[in-house]
């Protein structure tokens, strides 16, 4: 979809001490075949005590504080999420609105898995959209990917994965940085990716057992074969793209940086690199590489870095590009209008 009255106004993050993977091999917490393909300099991990939604409340209070605008004007929170918030039946969205916002409009968790953080922007666009009288939307991510049934290392190699919170301000009326397009794509036909080889319920309700998607992924690739797999990873991912730089009217050599999902060095080319003409030095895999992936926060955070380094400067676009098992796939084109004054 093609956008001409939204902008970004506030980027926020709180994000947690890193441990290098140097460290994590030492420790035995991660192997050194996984540290090698990975090629990740480091991990953000949470120290104990802190919940997620408690992260994304801290990173709230960034956003809107950078963003100035005014808590009583935000029309809808949505907080994406992939893991444990804390408690079961029990509203995640509602204790960041408590803890950062207030007020009384809708706080709704969005559980797009990696692609959440996207998929809420989408929703809020269309929000925001949908009623003149709504000023801005508040965009939070957060998750913590430890305990007994997940390994950040070994849950999905490939991806190593980080804990911390994020959040980002979209309104109506102004702001540092323009949304020009966004689209969102689904392939369900890659559903059983995360779950092949167990039986709903028989494995995931009875007794918690460690996340092993590496388990599940070499169930379905078994039967559904990895080309064809790849190819429809693919697709999706171009179809997204396509519409969203042709609703910018950009073509991807026009676009200056690009925010992919914080993959591995080795699942980031044989899932994107490889396919797209496009220089590591235009990403930021240097960034992204020191944090892990947040899960639905991975843009939020890497747009954040741009701006506040001046990696994006007035007039230059950034395109975002995100996936979620699913799948779904997710492009925006964000142009900086300003130098935001939180940036150094
Ligand atoms: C579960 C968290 C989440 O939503 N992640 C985003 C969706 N997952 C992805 O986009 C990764 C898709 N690609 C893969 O899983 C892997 O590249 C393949 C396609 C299974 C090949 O395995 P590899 O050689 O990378 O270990």
């Amino acid at each position: 979809m093609r956008f001409d009255g939204l902008y970004l106004a506030g980027l926020g993050s709180w994000l947690p001490p890193a441990t290098t993977t140097a460290e994590a091999v030492r420790s035995g917490q991660c192997s050194a075949e996984t540290a090698r393909k990975s090629e990740m300099e480091s991990v953000l991990v949470a120290p104990d005590g802190i919940a997620p939604p408690e992260m994304a409340a801290r990173a709230a209070r960034v956003a809107l504080e950078r963003s100035g605008v005014a808590r009583g004007d935000i029309a809808v929170l949505l907080h994406a999420t992939l893991f444990h918030q804390g408690y079961d039946l029990w509203s995640p969205a509602a204790y960041v609105q408590r803890a950062a916002v207030g007020g009384t409009c809708p706080a709704i968790e969005v559980r797009q898995v990696s692609n959440g953080g996207m998929a809420a922007l989408d929703l809020a666009a269309s929000y925001l959209l949908a009623d003149p009288a709504r000023q801005a939307a508040l965009i939070t991510a957060a998750d913590r990917f430890d305990g007994p049934d997940f390994d950040r290392w070994h849950s999905d190699p490939g991806t190593a994965y980080a804990d911390g919170g994020t959040a980002m301000v979209l309104s109506s009326t102004g702001g540092f940085a323009r949304l020009r397009s966004l689209a969102v794509v689904g392939g369900p036909e890659l559903e059983g990716m995360h779950r092949a080889g167990a039986a709903f319920g028989e494995v995931e309700m009875r007794d918690r057992q460690l996340v092993d998607l590496d388990a599940h992924k070499r169930s379905y690739v078994a039967e559904a074969g990895m080309s064809q797999t790849l190819a429809a990873i693919l697709d999706g991912q171009r179809e997204a793209l396509k519409r969203a730089l042709s609703d910018a009217e950009l073509e991807l050599s026009d676009v200056d940086r690009l925010v992919l999902p914080h993959f591995g060095r080795r699942r980031l080319v044989s899932n994107y690199l490889r396919h797209m003409d496009v220089p590591l030095e235009r990403t930021t895999w240097d960034f992204d590489s020191r944090i892990g992936h947040l899960g639905a926060g991975d843009h939020i955070v890497s747009l954040e870095h741009l701006v506040r380094t001046g990696g994006l400067q007035p007039g230059q676009t950034c395109l975002l590009m995100g996936v979620g098992a699913g799948f779904t796939w997710s492009s925006a084109v964000i142009e900086l209008l300003e130098t935001p004054d939180w940036a150094s």
